[in-house]
């Protein structure tokens, strides 16, 4: 269950942390044009001493209702930090992205893992990824950032997230997707109301069951919301329970902003799942 990211190494026989470094507008206090480069290495630098196993590098927010960005700007957000982060640190790092441009050009800067919130869906996307044989993180979506949140609907969520992720499989599998570069993700938040995303993760282990990895982002987001209306820097007790309860049915990544109490958190129901039941 090692994953070979482009020569570095990520070890998923037990739950690893994802930290998330995103490079978009709103993610700079100063929403400035210019993202100031030193502050991402700096993020990297504490991500990583807070126990991070892989970085998540974002250049464009899927949250509901986002901006759509241009290839070439998504490109120029994050290909310099990817390329500064990987020459000073050892550690995995992910692209978030759902165009193969960005995708080709963040390998090439020292990406070993390609993030898509899209499933490789995109035109493009799918054969870009067997080219450039990196491991890839399938994640269901209903809908676009943009009309996700608008009128989410299933008959049976569970199914039909693990069918959807299955059919995604067959297909890249079909494409050349070798079958140890794929990890799962049921989507958290991306077109799901709150039953949904409850549903998901009471009957996480319908997905981690499956013969892949599996990566679960609940990091402040709504469906902590929803339950505890809380602000979004109010959910991190929501988030480290969540983590513990998706780390306990099998979940092997978890992507999230708070790292150091994540891996914690994660280090515990860990140490429960695998203690011996003998002296
Ligand atoms: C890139 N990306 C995202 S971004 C959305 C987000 O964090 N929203 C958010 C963040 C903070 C507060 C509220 C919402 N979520 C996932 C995920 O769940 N899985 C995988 N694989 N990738 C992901």
């Amino acid at each position: 269950m090692i994953f070979d990211c482009a020569g570095k190494s990520l070890d998923l026989s037990v739950p690893r942390i994802m930290g998330i470094i995103n490079v978009t507008p709103d993610s700079f206090s100063d929403g400035g044009k210019f993202f100031d480069r030193d502050a991402a290495l700096k993020q990297a630098e504490k991500l990583i001493s807070d126990g991070a196993d892989i970085l998540d590098i974002g250049g464009e927010s899927t949250r509901p209702g986002s901006d759509i960005v241009a290839e070439q700007e998504e490109i120029e957000r994050v290909a310099p930090v990817i390329e500064m982060i990987s020459a000073e640190f050892d550690i995995p790092i992910s692209i978030d992205t759902m165009k193969p441009g960005v995708m080709t050009a963040a390998v090439k800067a020292g990406a070993g893992l390609i993030n898509d919130v899209n499933a490789l869906r995109m035109e493009g996307a799918l054969e870009a990824a067997v080219e450039l044989n990196v491991p890839v993180c399938l994640m269901h979506m209903q809908g676009t950032p943009q009309t996700m949140q608008q009128e989410p609907h299933y008959d049976d969520v569970v199914t039909e997230v693990k069918t959807f992720l299955l059919e995604r499989v067959d297909t890249c599998l079909k494409a050349g997707i070798k079958a140890e570069h794929i990890m799962l993700d049921p989507g958290f938040g991306f077109g799901k109301r709150a039953r949904h995303n409850l549903r998901l993760m009471k009957h996480l282990s319908v997905l981690t069951d499956l013969p892949y990895p599996v990566l679960v982002g609940v990091s402040r987001k709504s469906i902590i919301g929803d339950m505890l209306k809380v602000s979004v820097d109010e959910r991190l007790a929501g988030s480290l329970s969540l983590a513990s309860i998706a780390t306990w049915q099998g979940a092997k990544l978890i992507r999230t902003h708070d790292v150091k109490e994540t891996y914690q958190a994660v280090k515990l129901s860990q140490a429960v799942m695998q203690v011996e039941d003998f002296d």
